[in-house]
């Protein structure tokens, strides 16, 4: 059994002219929580849409928990689940009905019991008969939380998981996101623009720009490697493509 719960090789995505992600390799070892970062534009949602089958790869290949994605995926796909602000949930069904037909769709056991749960876990009684439609951007956020959530999934891709939600909401999900972790040994690939975010969850980080993966370690190995103090400043020296600039100065 591989060590990996992701391996991506030669990873490619061009839409007609434009190259979204460039024959890209990387490892998301089993049980890590590992950041997916990089500027608007840079290839995240491109590479995570490919990892869940909803886009294929030009070039390149993909194993999920040892299974060829190119080949095999419905082998796969039951055991991960994602979260994107990107997708929207059907408006006129209610937040619980919304819950259930997802669970049933991934042929969840006890699905009353597992949506009664997930409201609990992540606050969502309040709001649970209401339609989709109605909630607000922070609201809708928890809800997709619940439902990439709803089959345990064992590989968890998240999309900008706490965007658009207040300080203490986004405190408290990604308590909760540790906790899902830890107590399921979960993978998980977060895209995040949120620096703080990534320095707390995750383990390692992969650092994307324009379609290449120009930098990756664990958060202490990047922060010494800049010379600097936060993920922030770590992002913009990438980002802006300063460490060369950096090294020549420090010569
Ligand atoms: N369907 C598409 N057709 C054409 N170009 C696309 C398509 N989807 C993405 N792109 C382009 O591919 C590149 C990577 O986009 P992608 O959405 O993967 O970036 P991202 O890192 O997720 O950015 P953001 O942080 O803004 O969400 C961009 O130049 C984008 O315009």
């Amino acid at each position: 059994m591989t060590e990996d719960a992701i391996k991506a090789v030669r990873l490619t995505k061009r839409f007609g002219a434009v190259t979204a992600v460039d024959a890209i390799d990387f490892a998301v070892p089993r049980g890590s929580v590992t950041g997916l970062l990089g500027g608007n534009g840079a290839g995240k949602t491109t590479t995570i849409s490919m990892l869940l089958g909803l886009l294929l790869p030009t070039e390149g290949s993909i194993r999920v928990l040892g299974v060829d994605m190119a080949r095999n995926r419905h082998a796969v796909l039951p055991r991960m689940n994602f979260s994107s602000p990107y997708v929207e949930l059907p408006h006129r069904l209610t937040v619980k009905e919304n819950l259930v037909v997802y669970a049933h769709l991934y042929g969840v056991a006890g699905v009353r019991r597992r949506v009664e749960e997930l409201a609990e876990e992540l606050d969502l009684t309040a709001f649970l008969d209401r339609p989709a439609g109605s909630l607000s951007a922070g609201q809708k956020t928890r809800v997709a939380l619940a439902k990439a959530l709803l089959n345990r999934p064992q590989v968890l891709l998240l999309d900008e998981p706490t965007a658009s939600l207040d300080p203490d909401t986004a405190d408290r999900l990604r308590s909760y996101l540790e906790a899902y972790r830890r107590a399921s040994g979960a993978t998980v690939l977060l895209a995040s623009h949120n620096m703080p975010e990534v320095e707390r969850l995750c383990d390692r980080v992969l650092m994307m720009r324009r379609g290449h993966i120009v930098d990756r370690g664990t958060p202490a190995e990047l922060l010494e490697k800049y010379g600097r103090d936060s993920m922030e400043d770590v992002f913009l020296d990438i980002a802006r493509d300063r460490r060369e600039g950096l090294a020549n100065a420090a010569e």
